[in-house]
């Protein structure tokens, strides 16, 4: 597909000025030409009540020069008109993009020419259809498209639909997005041009026309031909979305008020009618126009059928060509002077345009993930397969075998050292705790030996003394102390029998700890 300029974007609404030739009946009233264009696009218009010599007028001079995006005179051709103004909407349209394109103008100036034309010089319709067309056709190997095509009018405020005059009136209804439909207009679906002008004319022959003053078959509605092309990939991917760009292209009734057509009766009741859309449109222009299109300002497009039907070209999404017509005949001044006021205000409008998508294709991209993913999954379970088979074919490659059993020995050493390092780790605790055990009774055995010695020592002090007194006693008494040498040990202090009891139970606890150190080394190691 066509990639397009980021969207959305703001455009401004491109006005175009037609004057058409002068012809026969103004010449015969005496009219002159007062319409000129200066370069592409600059028009000036004369005032033919002005008198050039009349001094104190010069100052208030009705003379107006208005610039358009372009200006084209008698001397442009059919073909002309359509390049510069339409032809650069088509590869939008059949991108998925809005387009409209509207004749304004008085009565008599050259709308319908410039729309339908003549079968020797075809207008806008068909030069438009022809190009989508062949659009069409130059991509119609990657895309596939959908044309559909209805055409109505717009007749005191009703809609009849033009391809099927027959049928009742037809109502607008507005979609959940907003946008306008015409409850059951006829959709032809046709990719050929000469086909759809033949539609043209036939329905153009059912639209209301009627001699007016300015017109001999003037054209008193607005004609609305609407085309939608939807266009999709052929590549049948899923993400592929739908695109549904409208065309619409639209013959306005003639713009001049009432009292100017001279009409009465009913003519002066349709003119009321027409007005009142034109109106609505004119107010919609001035809205839009305001403040360089600011969307703050109030636009009443439900003032009218014509201004409902046309409120995206004005004001939303749509590239919008508005080709504004005057004749250059003098009697003609005051309506080409307001349509000049007119068209020169809606340069100013602008739109937002953006490409417009199916709403399935949204559902459809909310399943791709799913199916991409999907896809993978497959690819990598056939890939899966296919080595399972050529392994079963070949035997398994030794290469594979010794990554494998190499990753298998990694992984099991790597278990191996957690659980190795994990048992070290308690074991170094252990280790810990039970040395501070082993200083504990290393202490206790200190202080029960300190303790033993110091009860050794108080026996050893009394039984020196002991041995002592026995010395001395023995040279005391010599020969008669003979058989009563043992009498001593009666007098032992007390103390000295504390010393020796606790010296007893001191080495039963030596013997304890000693016994609970052999058992504590023994479990450590
Ligand atoms: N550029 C032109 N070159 C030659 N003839 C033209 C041109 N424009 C208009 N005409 C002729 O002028 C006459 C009036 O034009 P047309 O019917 O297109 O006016 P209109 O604006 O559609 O009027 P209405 O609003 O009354 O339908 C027609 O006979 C048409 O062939």
């Amino acid at each position: 597909m066509k990639e397009l300029p980021a969207e959305p974007k703001d455009q401004q609404l491109m006005v175009a000025l037609r004057i058409r030739p002068i012809n026969d009946t103004e010449l015969d009233e005496g009219a002159t030409i007062i319409a000129h264009k200066v370069g592409d696009q600059m028009v000036v218009l004369m005032d033919p009540d002005e008198d050039p010599d009349d001094a104190l007028r010069a100052n208030r001079s009705r003379e107006k020069t208005f610039i358009f995006d372009i200006v084209f005179d008698q001397q442009a051709s059919q073909e002309e008109v359509y390049c510069s103004t339409t032809q650069h909407l088509v590869e939008g349209v059949i991108s998925g993009y809005n387009a409209t394109v509207f004749a304004y103008g008085p009565s008599g100036a050259g709308k319908t020419y410039t729309m339908l034309g003549m079968d020797s010089e075809p207008g806008i319709y068909l030069q438009t259809l022809n190009d989508l067309f062949q659009a069409i056709e130059e991509t119609s190997d990657d895309m596939e498209y959908t044309v559909s095509m209805s055409y109505l009018e717009i007749y005191n405020e009703v809609i009849r639909d033009l391809l099927n005059p027959s049928s009742e009136f037809l109502e607008l209804r507005e979609d959940a997005k907003g946008s306008i439909q015409i409850a059951g207009i006829t959709e032809v679906s046709t990719t050929n041009a000469q086909e759809i002008m033949q539609l043209l004319i036939k329905g153009n022959k059912q639209r209301t026309q009627e001699p007016t003053a300015a017109n001999k078959t003037s054209s008193r509605s607005h004609a609305v031909l609407q085309v939608t092309v939807k266009q999709r990939s052929r590549v049948k991917d899923l993400s592929e979305e739908v695109r549904v760009g409208k065309l619409f292209m639209v013959d306005l009734a003639g713009s001049e008020r009432a009292s100017q057509s001279q009409n009465r009766g009913k003519r002066m009741k349709e003119g009321a009618h027409i007005n009142r859309s034109l109106l609505a449109l004119g107010n919609c222009i001035n809205a839009l126009s305001e403040k360089g299109g600011s969307r703050s300002q109030y636009v009443n497009f439900r003032d009218s059928k014509l201004t409902r039907l046309l409120k995206d070209a004005l004001g939303g999404n749509s590239r919008t060509v508005m080709i504004a017509h005057i004749s250059p005949a003098s009697i003609y001044f005051e309506e080409s002077r307001t349509t000049l006021i007119y068209a020169y205000r809606a340069k100013n409008i602008k739109t937002r345009v953006k490409r417009n998508l199916l709403n399935v294709s949204y559902h459809i991209a909310q399943y791709t993930d799913v199916i991409s993913d999907l896809r993978r999954e497959i690819e990598h379970l056939k890939s899966k397969i296919e080595k399972q088979e050529k392994e079963k074919k070949n035997g398994p490659d030794i290469r594979d075998v010794q990554a494998e059993v190499h990753h298998d020995s990694e992984e099991d050493s790597r278990i191996q050292m957690n659980k190795i390092r994990g048992q070290l780790i308690s074991a170094f605790k252990e280790q810990m705790e039970m040395r501070r055990s082993l200083m504990e009774l290393e202490n206790t055995n200190i202080e029960l030996h300190i303790d033993t010695s110091r009860h050794l020592l108080t026996i050893a002090d009394w039984e020196r003394e002991k041995a002592h007194q026995a010395h001395k006693e023995k040279d005391d008494e010599n020969v008669e102390a003979d058989g009563e040498g043992e009498e001593g040990d009666s007098n032992e202090p007390h103390e000295v029998s504390v010393a020796r009891e606790e010296i007893n139970m001191l080495l039963a606890e030596q013997r304890k700890t000693a016994a609970l150190k052999v058992g504590r080394y023994l479990s450590n190691y």
